[in-house]
């Protein structure tokens, strides 16, 4: 059995080139149980790519994941999402004529759907649980609207925090962002925030890619930062403010 303090994630030495060209370069860290750590660093400096790895859209050239004791790391992406991990992506990917608890539901489907469904009680749900399931993750969210709200009609901060509810609803120990505040304004930022510190209080842990450095400080406990594909910073957002190497690479990226 893993041990409380253990480290959730696990990601060691891994490694990505494309055409030759290595996008990701033997990085390391960790995320704790319940942890929120952020990935940041300049364009191109290897972020996606590194979701990717982990999320297993791109097989890995070198290194290992690991999520809560099980090795990850070749394991096609449904399977890691059985592991216990979810994902948002960058740009909103929610079934825009289905309502917000429909949307909901098909994230439920992500885990209850397949062999893992037999192990998993939401396996064994009747629909209408399913449905009174979804509901109660929109409502525990804090989210002010109609599930039956059709996810067009409504604004952009609110899907977007659909999306991350969708997400959760395949329960997920840890959730992996990307972008989140991406498109909002500063009020749906805020609020975006405040919804994730939320989440990750419920011990769901996060692992946030992030160019908005104000959102990355409100959710995030712990930063790894990035450049030209290797890790170059490891510890707290005031210590990678105040670091030299990382401040060389934001600037020369803006020099660039
Ligand atoms: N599928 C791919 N094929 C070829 N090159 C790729 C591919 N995906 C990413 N790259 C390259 O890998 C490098 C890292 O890209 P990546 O998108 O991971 O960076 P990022 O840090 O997320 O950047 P941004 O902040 O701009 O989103 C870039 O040079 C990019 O052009």
């Amino acid at each position: 059995m893993p041990m409380p303090d253990e480290a959730l994630l696990t990601v060691a030495g891994i490694g990505k080139a494309f055409g030759g060209l290595r996008v990701v370069d033997d990085v390391s860290f960790t995320v704790p149980r319940g942890g929120r750590l952020g990935l940041i660093g300049p364009n191109g400096a290897g972020k996606t790519t590194v979701f990717n790895l982990i999320s297993g859209v791109y097989p890995l050239d070198a290194g290992t994941i690991t999520l809560d004791g099980k090795a990850i790391g070749t394991l096609p992406p449904r399977d890691r999402v059985l592991a216990g991990m979810a994902r948002s992506f960058q740009n909103i990917r929610l079934m825009p004529h289905l309502s917000a608890v429909e949307n909901v539901m098909l994230g439920q489907q992500a885990r209850a759907s397949g062999l893992g469904a037999l192990l998993t009680p939401i396996g064994w749900m009747p629909r209408g649980r399913w449905r009174r399931d979804a509901e109660a993750l929109l409502a525990e969210a804090g989210l002010d609207i109609d599930p039956g709200d059709v996810v067009s009609s409504l604004p952009y901060g609110i899907r977007k925090k659909i999306e991350v509810v969708r997400a959760l609803a395949s329960r997920p120990k840890l959730l992996l962002l990307d972008e989140p505040a991406a498109g909002l304004n500063p009020a749906e930022t805020a609020e975006l925030a405040r919804f994730l510190r939320k989440i990750a209080e419920g011990g769901t842990a996060l692992l946030v890619v992030e160019h908005d450095m104000g959102f990355v400080d409100e959710v995030c406990d712990r930063v790894v930062v990035l450049n030209f594909g290797k890790r170059i910073y490891e510890g707290s957002m005031a210590g990678a403010r105040a670091d030299a190497l990382v401040r060389e690479a934001y600037l020369g990226a803006d020099a660039a």
